[in-house]
């Protein structure tokens, strides 16, 4: 597919973290290494690789359904647009958030689908697409949504198991026909021009709001903040190898043990720089009504870190909000048309506006 064979390898001279590997067939069959692997790496980092994740087909068709999508018209595109009310899903144009406390603005555009309406398909659950999208539902769309529920759920299953959650708890948060933010994300980013500047994100430094993400990518740009440091570094695209992370509602879950971490999109590093960037993920959320709390009334694990847990996060724990409530209140506080209520109660370092201290999309 034209901007995705033949681009330039990832340089060799750029701060690069490695991630660990967890191979999914092992973990399905619960094989005990790959789980003590998948532990560390949620634990420590809360990014790793999957391979052997069985989506790439279904990875393949939405790149093309994402590059024409983005090829529509830019009025077109916008009859889709998400507007300022913390509502997700539809199109987000270039410059609709913005990325620093100076307000620079993000260049990536992003459309998203909900689960809710690829399940509902052809019917329309929350919203409807433009026609690039509806043309791709059966073929691309549904087909990776399924795939990424598939996964995810595996792996749900595997954290309500490690954290000694009764059977089903985390499933039932994640119940499937429960409207939630759920949603697949087709992202581009264009090579910006005069050169690349990666003081200035793509995508602002964020925590995933959700439980778990599954990120596909060919070029270099993401970038994570390894614990304890405060310098980003890449992480490098690996053919056929999906990137996942967790998201807050899990780091809430869990009394803090799994972490949400921290990353953001740069331009491509080196000659990938000049190339347009595409990305998708596929975000799994709790259901709407689902109330965002550590769980240590279901996990004497999961009690004994919140009692451990510094004092700071332990507001946190006891969010008192509903997955809905919490990621509106994220999602519109990112919106570029919202900064003068939002820098005014310093979003990118008070509580009100991030408890995380950075935006979360
Ligand atoms: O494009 C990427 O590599 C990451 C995108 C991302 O972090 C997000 O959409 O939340
Ligand atoms: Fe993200």
């Amino acid at each position: 597919m034209p901007g995705l064979t033949n681009l330039p390898t990832f340089p060799e001279d750029v701060p690069t973290h490695p991630l660990l590997v967890v191979d999914y067939e092992l973990l399905k069959v619960r094989n005990k290494d790959e789980i003590a692997k998948l532990w560390k790496a949620a634990t420590e980092l809360g990014f790793w690789y999957l391979k052997n994740h069985g989506a790439d087909a279904e990875v393949d068709k939405m790149f093309e359904t994402g590059s024409e999508t983005m090829a529509l018209p830019f009025e077109e595109k916008m009859k889709f647009e998400q507007g300022d009310s913390g509502v997700s899903f539809g199109y987000k144009a270039p410059g609709a958030t913005v990325t620093d406390e100076t307000g620079a603005l993000d260049t990536v555009e992003f459309m998203n689908i909900a689960k809710d309406d690829a399940l509902a398909w052809p019917a329309a659950a929350r919203r409807t697409y433009p026609s690039t999208v509806n043309a791709r539902m059966d073929d691309a769309v549904v087909p990776f949504i399924r795939k990424s529920i598939e996964v995810n759920d595996t792996l749900l299953d595997i954290f309500n198991e490690l954290l000694g959650l009764p059977a089903g708890t985390l499933a039932e948060k994640h119940k499937l026909g429960e409207f939630s933010g759920s949603e697949a994300r087709l992202i581009k980013n264009p090579p910006r021009p005069g050169g690349i500047d990666e003081a200035k994100a793509a995508l602002a430094a964020h925590t995933d709001f959700g439980s778990l993400s599954f990120l596909h990518n060919r070029l270099g740009g993401l970038q994570v903040m390894v614990p304890g440091t405060s310098t980003w570094q890449y992480v490098k695209p690996i053919p056929g190898h999906a990137i996942c992370n967790l998201g807050d509602a899990m780091t809430i879950f869990s009394g803090g043990l799994l972490k949400s971490n921290l990353h953001r999109v740069v331009p491509a590093p080196g000659e990938q720089g000049r190339h347009t960037r595409w990305s998708l993920v596929y975000f799994t959320r709790p259901g709407d009504s689902v109330l965002l709390r550590a769980l240590t009334d279901e996990s004497t694990i999961v009690a004994r870190a919140v009692e451990n847990a510094p004092e700071h996060l332990r507001e946190i724990f006891e969010s008192g909000q509903t997955s809905n409530q919490w990621f509106t209140r994220r999602v519109k506080n990112m919106r570029t048309n919202n900064q003068k209520v939002c820098l005014s109660d310093s979003i990118f370092s008070g509580m009100e506006c991030s408890r995380w201290g950075s935006p979360s999309v």
